[in-house]
């Protein structure tokens, strides 16, 4: 289906609604991981459907790892091979998934053959050298094609020996994901040491917590080294996948910007997800939270501008920055130098749409002031490019339900983790409860 090359939003009043936003992208993708190498059939509810999780089926597909879906795609059934990849030679096309192309580099590594990753034009400027180098430090024989530290990545895999080695924390927690989750397939124990500030922190953890549940225990520590013993493998399951937390911030974030109440149901402080802790910041802007079991309920309220550091969360700072401009006084954002690498600049092209709204906005390394317009003859719509960073075009569309005359460029681009967010929002704008 061909998506509209813009999108006009709607002004609106204050939105009284609820929604259960589609799977998790990081749990959809690790459970994938997981249930391949596993040996039996997994089967996994509530899973993301969207072009990041379909370059991971597909990919698998490749590898002769069967993945059947129903239900739109929110089932899946995976026919895990217990580490042995019976493709042994395959060319795989990851699209922009950067949880892709690492999870599915460390799993390669841990097993035997030889094997092409390669994906759109911006993954060819994604880092992934700090992974490489860690792997052959394990045993394999992993390099960028094109050397330049970025995909194409080109592995000769012979399985992992194990033994000792480094991993870089500070430019994605992806690196060492992606290890944790191939380590017990190593001949032997890994034993791995975090160098520099881990970001992305709880994506740690999540990690850890869905190779728990797939019958593997590490010790997480304090999240600087890790032991894995070597020759396990993950038990194949049923497993139920969360809604997508950075996908909820977007509806979290409509309640503060209209003065609106907006639940989002399936998900609660007990999260897998470390998003969830984006209503923290709405909290502290002045909303008020409601947190029960299973759902989070945010209420709009007058907002003030506050500073955050939001390196564990940073999928969630474009949300918060759109937030911003509606608050009085300014808000700092910090410690998300690392979003430089992702979808876009999330940095320096945040600053720049922000800015089209007649925000001032200094942009630091590692953040971000917006200090909103002072007055309403200096605030108003704009056209907004959205870099094909679906981030972009989610968090800023919500400047539009209070702001005429916002157009986003590009809307199609939701489709990376989640092709139907515009007509969710509508309907979610419309009452009453979306999502199944
Ligand atoms: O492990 C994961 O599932 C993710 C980790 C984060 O990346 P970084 O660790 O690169 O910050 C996050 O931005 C990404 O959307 C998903
Ligand atoms: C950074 C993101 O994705 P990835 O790194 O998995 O491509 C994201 O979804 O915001």
């Amino acid at each position: 289906m061909s998506s509209p090359d813009s999108i006009a939003i709607q002004t609106c009043g204050p939105i009284h609604g609820s929604i259960r936003p589609p799977g998790s992208k990081s749990i959809t993708n690790r459970a994938l991981i997981i249930a391949a190498l596993a040996a039996g059939k997994s089967t996994l509810t509530g899973a993301l459907a969207s072009e990041d999780t379909q370059v991971m089926i597909e990919s698998l597909a490749r590898l002769g790892i069967g993945v059947e879906e129903s239900q739109a795609g929110t089932t899946l059934v995976i026919h895990g091979s217990g580490g042995n990849i019976p493709q042994r030679q395959a060319d795989l096309f990851v699209g922009n998934s950067g949880t892709t192309v690492r999870f599915l580099t460390a799993m390669l590594a841990a097993c035997q053959g030889t094997f092409r990753l390669d994906g759109i034009a911006r993954m060819r400027e994604r880092p992934i050298a700090d992974l490489l180098n860690t792997l052959n430090a394990l045993g394999s024989d992993a390099t960028s094609e094109q050397k330049t530290g970025c995909p194409p990545v080109l592995i000769r895999a012979r399985g992992l020996t194990g033994g000792r080695a480094n991993i870089r924390g500070d430019v994605s927690s992806q690196f060492l994901s992606a290890l944790l989750m191939a380590a017990p397939y190593a001949r032997e124990a890994v034993r791995v040491h975090v160098d520099g500030v881990l970001v992305s922190q709880p994506y740690v953890h999540m990690t850890l917590g869905l190779m728990r549940a797939f019958g593997v225990n590490v010790d997480p520590g304090d999240l600087s080294q890790f032991t894995i013993p070597g020759a396990q493998q993950y038990q194949p399951r049923e497993y139920a996948i969360e809604p997508d937390a950075s996908a909820a911030s977007y509806f979290w974030g409509a309640a503060a910007v209209t003065g609106g109440e907006v639940t989002v149901r399936g998900l609660g402080r007990a999260a897998l997800q470390g998003d969830v802790d984006f209503v923290d910041c709405l909290e502290k802007m002045g909303c008020e939270v409601c947190a029960q079991e299973d759902s989070i309920t945010v209420v709009g309220k007058p907002l003030r501008g506050i500073e955050v550091d939001m390196n564990a969360i940073s999928d969630t700072a474009q949300t918060l920055g759109v937030v911003a401009l509606f608050a009085k006084g300014a808000t700092t954002i910090r410690g998300i130098a690392h979003v430089r690498h992702k979808e876009t600049d999330r940095i320096g092209d945040l600053a720049r749409e922000l800015r089209k709204f007649g925000a001032q906005v200094d942009e630091f390394d590692d953040g971000m002031r917006i200090t909103p317009p002072t007055s309403y003859a200096n605030f108003h719509g704009a056209a907004i490019a959205t870099y094909n960073d679906h981030r972009m075009a989610m968090s800023l569309a919500l400047t539009g339900l209070n702001l005429p005359g916002v157009v986003i460029h590009d809307p199609g681009c939701t489709a990376k983790t989640y092709p139907h967010f515009f007509s969710d929002l509508t309907k979610l704008i419309a009452g009453g409860d979306v999502g199944s």
